[in-house]
């Protein structure tokens, strides 16, 4: 049996696919490649360049496959974009979505692992941290159309006793791989740690710290940021959990713990031994004061506990990951690491 992963070539999903392969899965790839890179992509994996919302690929796949569980990273992340670009976020992260569930339900592939996100609960409503069963009022077209999916899910499974899932709900996913052989990528990149790193090794002039009004205890936004290994283990987690026989679930994946964008800032300096550079900005579109996770549910149902808790271990390995994505790159124009897609 294999596993199929969607967005296999992207940040999350390329760490996913390195951790199935370790563990002695046969993994296929789909992707499109729109913000992933093929050579992010492990060469163990059988790899496929096209939509998930295309449906004759996705019959391609489980034809020539026999599936066992569909891990679907593919999707679009950035929350102030989706305030510019509704329709696409809609589209690639619910429309697709249900395309997907519904290949797989009538190809009878019944465990589905899904990449859901914080940003479903919107503001808090009452005292952090976040539960599962916190009111879900998303603040932005991308937590609306990951909130939409997860809706298509619990009908779905309804509706198919054969189809189960697990939606993890990430918090901030950060750091790159320990192993070294994958990292953030990703171009033009808004996430915090990221855009901090690159301005720590002189790739950015400066960083803007969006918001110092937000009612936290020093004005910047608080998160609750995970490192992707962490993250990677609870994907690994959940589809023992499926295949255990247990019920669909929803699950926080995060620390528990919150740190503000001048706490990131400071761990930044501390880790990389130099000063940043930063400029105090304006709120950004679609952004919440604080988001924090109660991560019960993952440690009880899925077993979960994280092993590489900490700012500074996070920092540790994103700015490995930059110092080396250089030679890496290299590698690749060398044709040390296979560049283009197969198909
Ligand atoms: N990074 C985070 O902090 C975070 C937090 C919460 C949830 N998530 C979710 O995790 C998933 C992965 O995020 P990431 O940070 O690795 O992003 P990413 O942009 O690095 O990876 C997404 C991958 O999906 C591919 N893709 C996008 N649309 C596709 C489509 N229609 N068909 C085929 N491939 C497609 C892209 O080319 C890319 O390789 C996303 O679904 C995202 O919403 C991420
Ligand atoms: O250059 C930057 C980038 C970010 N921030 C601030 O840093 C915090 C984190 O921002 P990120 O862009 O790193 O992440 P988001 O919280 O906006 O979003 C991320 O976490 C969400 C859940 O909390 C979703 O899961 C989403 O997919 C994922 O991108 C926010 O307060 C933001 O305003 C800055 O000050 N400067």
């Amino acid at each position: 049996m294999a596993v199929l992963v969607t967005g296999g070539a992207g940040y999350i999903g390329s760490h996913m696919v390195w951790s199935l392969i370790d563990s002695g899965h046969e993994v296929i790839v789909l992707d499109r490649l729109s913000t992933g890179f093929r050579s992010a992509v492990s060469p163990q994996a059988t790899f496929y360049y096209g939509d998930v919302g295309d449906r004759d690929v996705l019959r391609q796949i489980f034809a020539a496959h026999k599936i066992e569980a569909v891990f679907h990273f593919a999707g679009l992340v950035v929350v102030p974009d989706s305030v510019e670009n509704p329709l696409e976020y809609y589209n690639n992260n619910t429309v697709k979505a249900c395309i997907l569930i519904e290949e797989m339900v009538r190809a009878k592939i019944g465990k589905f692992i899904f990449s859901s996100t914080a940003a479903v609960y919107g503001a808090p409503q009452s005292d952090q941290p976040m539960r599962e069963t916190d009111a879900l009022k998303p603040e932005s077209p991308y937590g609306q159309s990951k909130l939409m999916t997860e809706l298509i899910l619990a009908d779905t499974a309804r509706a198919h006793p054969d189809f189960r899932y697990v939606a993890l709900r990430y918090f901030n996913v950060a750091g790159a791989e320990r192993k070294g052989r994958t990292g953030q990528s990703t171009r033009g990149a808004t996430h915090l740690i990221k855009v901090a790193c690159e301005t720590a090794l002189g790739q950015r002039a400066s960083l803007h710290i969006y918001g110092t009004d937000y009612p936290t205890p020093d004005g910047t936004g608080v998160r609750d940021y995970i490192h992707v290994d962490d993250l990677v283990d609870a994907h690994a987690m959940a589809l023992h959990y499926l295949r255990a026989g247990e019920q669909s679930l929803v699950a926080n994946c995060g620390y528990g713990c919150g740190a503000s964008v001048l706490d990131v800032v400071a761990a930044v300096e501390r880790v990389a031994g130099v000063t940043l550079p930063v400029t105090l900005s304006g709120r950004r579109a679609g952004d919440c004061a604080s988001v924090i996770a109660d991560p019960t549910v993952a440690r009880k149902k899925l077993g979960w506990t994280a092993v590489h808790p900490g700012l500074d271990s996070i920092i540790a390995t994103a700015l490995a990951w930059e110092r080396r994505r250089p030679v890496a790159e290299v590698a690749l124009l060398d044709g040390i690491v296979p560049l283009l897609a197969t198909a």
